[in-house]
């Protein structure tokens, strides 16, 4: 399907302000056309929408294009819109190294040496708008991470917002148990993409953090709010693998360096000050998972199993059976008791000695790192160790076999005290790392 693809073009937006409802029309232009649009219905504000929640559209508009770009991977890209220098690399960036997992497997070398341009510019920079001091916009992925981070703003006052994009279940009951009022927009894909992807067309993973990052800093902006803060951790910015010299990480969008990026898009495209960033930055899976496990509220609804957030036929809650279950599980096991694990799992994983081959992976054995949202083999080891010290785990016959499994010279590589310390750059700004450094004590 590739070759019949020349450029992708991104021919209109319309926004109702009537309704909250945003269209963006993408096109894959050559001999047989092909035409989409995406849907996206945003919570309405109390007043007009500012003039730079439309600057984020324009930005969100070309990041969701990349669900299209996908289906014949053309060699052109070209944005609607004259842009500063400083967006035209965020875009960029999220079709080349956004699209990288895409990329690797599909064998499309190309998508990884692309550049995205757009009309020149001539515009002066965006005037400032000062949002550093309003509420911040907590997003809500249903996970432990996101919850950590609303209930850190909330210990701290500032009333944080929570925040999601399309709220499944999972979502609606995490937003329930924190009894905060929470704020939702509805994110509709063309179906026309369903039927092609039935149809045998290219297909593969996206960047879905940068587009719902853009739709929450949208909805912030809607609702005159402050920074959006998210809940990436240190290990997303790890790549899974090097392929034709080009770093492959499933989750780049997470990552520290796509954070910079989008940062540095939005306020030189919109001039808000202080529109986003990761307050986890700093910390691992494994020490979030200690930060989650003081907060009880959360273990009947808790949810990471990305199968859950399926579009189609979502699992309830953990489906047991995939890394990011054995990952989290891992993680979460040395902060409580065995039986807290298994009320939250719905069943004990280490018990199942079928679990193994899957947690050989996670421990850097078998493979490299699964394309799914886990942590660095460090933090696997540093909690298998954890686990090997404490008595509630010790006639665990997955823990007995990994830990027999394990070579000698891996447990000396792996530091406790390095995958406990908060460390790597960050974006937090300077208010937010105090209240950060207080939750850590
Ligand atoms: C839930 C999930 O993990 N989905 C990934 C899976 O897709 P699948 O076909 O099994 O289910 P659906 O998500 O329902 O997707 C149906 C089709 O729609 C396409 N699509 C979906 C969302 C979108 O925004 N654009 C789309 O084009 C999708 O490609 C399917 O054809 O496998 C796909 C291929 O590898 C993945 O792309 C799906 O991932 C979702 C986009 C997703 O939301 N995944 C997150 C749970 C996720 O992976 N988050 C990463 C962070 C990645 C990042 O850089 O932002 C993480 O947490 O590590
Ligand atoms: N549907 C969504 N709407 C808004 N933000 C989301 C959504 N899904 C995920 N996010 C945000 O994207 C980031 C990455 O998501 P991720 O799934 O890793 O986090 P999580 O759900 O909080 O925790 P976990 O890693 O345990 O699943 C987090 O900041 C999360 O809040």
């Amino acid at each position: 399907m590739r070759a019949q693809y020349e450029v992708m073009r991104f021919p209109a937006y319309r926004f109702d302000r009537a309704t909250g409802v945003a269209e963006f029309d993408y096109l894959l232009d050559g001999p047989a056309p092909l035409e989409f649009t995406e849907t996206i219905t945003f919570p309405l504000g109390p007043g007009k929408p500012p003039a730079h929640f439309f600057k984020v559209l324009e930005l969100l508009h070309v990041v969701a294009g990349v669900s299209y770009y996908k289906v014949g991977a053309p060699a052109r890209i070209e944005a609607p819109v004259a842009v500063p220098a400083a967006v035209t690399e965020f875009f960029t960036a999220v079709y080349t190294h956004g699209l990288g997992e895409y990329a690797y497997v599909n064998k499309l070398p190309h998508v990884l040496e692309l550049s995205v341009t757009a009309p020149a510019s001539s515009a002066s920079p965006a005037s400032p708008v000062d949002n550093s001091d309003g509420r911040p916009l907590s997003a809500v992925g249903g996970g432990k991470d996101s919850i950590v981070t609303l209930e850190i703003l909330r210990a701290a006052g500032l009333d944080p917002v929570p925040f999601s994009v399309n709220p499944n279940p999972v979502i609606v009951n995490v937003n329930a148990a924190s009894g905060l009022t929470a704020l939702a927009a509805r994110r509709k894909l063309d179906p026309r993409l369903f039927e092609l992807n039935k149809a045998g067309a290219l297909n593969g993973h996206i960047p879905v953090t940068a587009i719902n990052s853009l739709i929450a800093i949208a909805t912030a902006a809607l609702h005159g709010l402050g920074p959006v803060v998210m809940s990436n951790e240190r290990s997303a910015s790890d790549p899974n693998l090097i392929w034709n010299g080009h770093e492959i990480n499933h989750q780049w969008s997470k990552g520290v360096a796509a954070e910079g990026l989008l940062r540095a898009a939005v306020t030189a495209h919109t001039g808000l000050t202080e529109p986003y960033f990761s307050l986890l930055r700093s910390l691992s899976e494994l020490h979030i998972a200690q930060l989650f496990a003081r907060h009880t509220a959360y273990d009947d609804v808790v949810t990471s199993c990305n199968k859950a957030f399926k579009l189609h036929d979502p699992t309830a809650r953990w489906c047991g059976d995939c890394p990011k279950c054995r990952f989290v599980a891992l993680a979460m096991a040395p902060s409580m008791s065995r039986s807290r694990l298994t009320r939250i799992f719905g069943r004990d994983l280490f018990a199942e000695p079928e679990q193994v081959p899957g947690y050989l992976e996670l421990l850097g054995i078998d493979a490299h790192k699964p394309f799914e949202c886990v942590g660095e083999v460090e933090e696997s080891l540093v909690a298998l160790t954890m686990l090997g010290d404490d008595p509630q785990w010790a006639d665990a016959p997955v823990i007995t076999a990994l830990r027999a499994a394990v070579p000698a010279e891996a447990w000396a590589a792996a530091s406790r005290d390095e995958v406990l310390t908060p460390g790597g750059p960050t974006y937090v700004p300077p208010a937010y790392a105090k209240i950060l450094a207080d939750a850590l004590i």
